[in-house]
């Protein structure tokens, strides 16, 4: 049996949560993505705690938690400042509509529970003496870097179809490869993502858009047809599949939607819409819409300063990303050298605001904006020093 030595803290820290549990005369395990990930030495993020004792019993041997998931099985219980879920081994049936279970059935053992997971690579468990239970050799397809569904895909899949993305998002994240039984499964049933809410989809989607791998995930995410049962992919794979050919991979998510939205060529009219649809949040697509706007002026001709600073910091570096992963040759350095010689960089960091102008006698309306815009405008391009004396000589010289 395998054994890890010189746990991460992580699992350490944790311990006498699955100590406590065994003491009770209960088994306990560390279950899922940080087994998978500490034998493959990456960062573990989170431990998921998986014990034959019922939420109850959980509940009665901790002093605080919370029923995060008890119909699920799942308690989220405090220990030392750290929260950790434990779940009720169990497993899964009747499931109606392809996306959670109608009902759980708590089970005894531990096997019946690592059954039902999703990827064999999902299904390790790791005991309190740092020993590995393996039922499906997913160590195997960890070293031969494999994605495989436990048992028959298909079944796995009409449990849950967000496992089909999950599937790509770990091929990008993980460097894994896809194996073939479970590549055909996916094909064979993309459809079924139909019925997987927007929210879990995005996250899976934009997952493998960030992972080291993405542009070979993608491929996958296409010849699968799983892009035909998304929102707006449907009849664009001709479009999309340049993403594999790009020459680096996007890693922020507001260059991700950016790159796609470059690629679906889409008008800039459907952005608002496309961003709705994929149920991103009003900040992203802002961002989005920002890095777009400046691509377009880009591409057009050399911005001005005052255009530089109009687009800001955050979307000038991020315009140069996509444009770099585009292949698309842009003057990045010049440009960057330009905004960083600029007088003010910021809105706010004009020497005089609104109360300055009103203080002088001016009243509050429009023509006070107009005036802060003109003014900004004139320090942006050097013909105005930034400081409150030399606006107000320019000021009473207009007069
Ligand atoms: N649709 C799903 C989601 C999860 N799981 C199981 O629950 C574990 C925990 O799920 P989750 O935290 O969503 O994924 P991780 O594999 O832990 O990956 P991550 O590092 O992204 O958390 C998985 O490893 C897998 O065993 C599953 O079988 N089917
Ligand atoms: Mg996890």
């Amino acid at each position: 049996m395998i054994k890890i030595d010189n746990l991460p803290n992580i699992f350490v820290k944790a311990m006498p949560v699955l100590q406590t549990l065994e003491n009770a005369g209960f088994e306990a395990y560390f279950v899922g993505g940080s087994v998978r990930d500490v034998l493959l030495h990456r960062h573990v993020h989170d431990v998921d705690i998986t014990t034959s004792a019922y939420p109850e019993e959980v509940k009665q041997l901790f002093d605080k938690s919370i029923d995060t998931g008890i119909k699920h099985g799942t308690v989220t219980v405090l220990y030392n400042n750290e929260s950790y879920e434990i779940t009720t081994f169990r497993t899964e049936s009747g499931y109606q509509d392809f996306r959670r279970p109608d009902h759980v059935t708590f089970v005894q053992n531990l096997d019946e529970d690592l059954k039902r997971r999703d990827f064999t690579i999902n299904a390790l468990a790791m005991n309190t003496k740092g020993e590995i239970v393996d039922l499906f050799n997913g160590l195997d397809d960890l070293e031969h870097h494999i994605i495989r569904a436990v048992g028959d895909p298909e079944t796995r899949f009409h449990e849950d179809a967000l496992r089909m993305m999950r599937a790509v998002r770990f091929m990008s994240q993980l460097e894994f490869k896809l194996e073939e039984k479970t590549r055909q499964a996916i094909k064979d049933n993309h459809q079924l993502l139909k019925k997987i809410s927007v929210e879990r989809i995005r996250e899976e989607f934009v997952k493998m858009g960030l992972g080291t791998n993405s542009r070979q995930a993608f491929q996958v995410f296409l010849d699968t047809q799983l892009s035909e049962d998304v929102p707006d992919f449907a009849g664009k794979k001709e479009l999309l599949s340049i993403y594999p050919k790009l020459q680096f991979s996007p890693t922020m998510e507001t260059n991700l939607w950016a790159l796609i939205i470059l690629l679906l060529k889409m008008p800039n009219e459907r952005i608002h819409g496309f961003m709705r649809d994929w149920k991103n949040s009003n900040a992203t697509t802002e961002k989005v819409e920002r890095i777009i706007n400046l691509f377009d002026l880009i591409s057009d001709h050399a911005p001005s300063d005052y255009e530089l600073f109009q687009a800001g910091e955050e979307t000038l570096v991020n315009t140069i990303d996509v444009a770099h992963i585009l292949g698309q040759p842009i003057a990045s350095e010049a440009l960057i050298d330009r905004y960083m010689a600029l007088p003010i960089k910021q809105p706010g960091e004009l020497a005089i605001d609104g109360r300055f102008l009103i203080q002088r006698g001016m009243r509050p309306g429009a023509q006070l904006g107009k005036t802060l815009n003109w003014i900004r405008a004139m320090v942006v391009a050097g013909e105005l020093e930034n400081n409150q004396e030399a606006i107000e000589d320019y000021l009473d010289n207009l007069k």
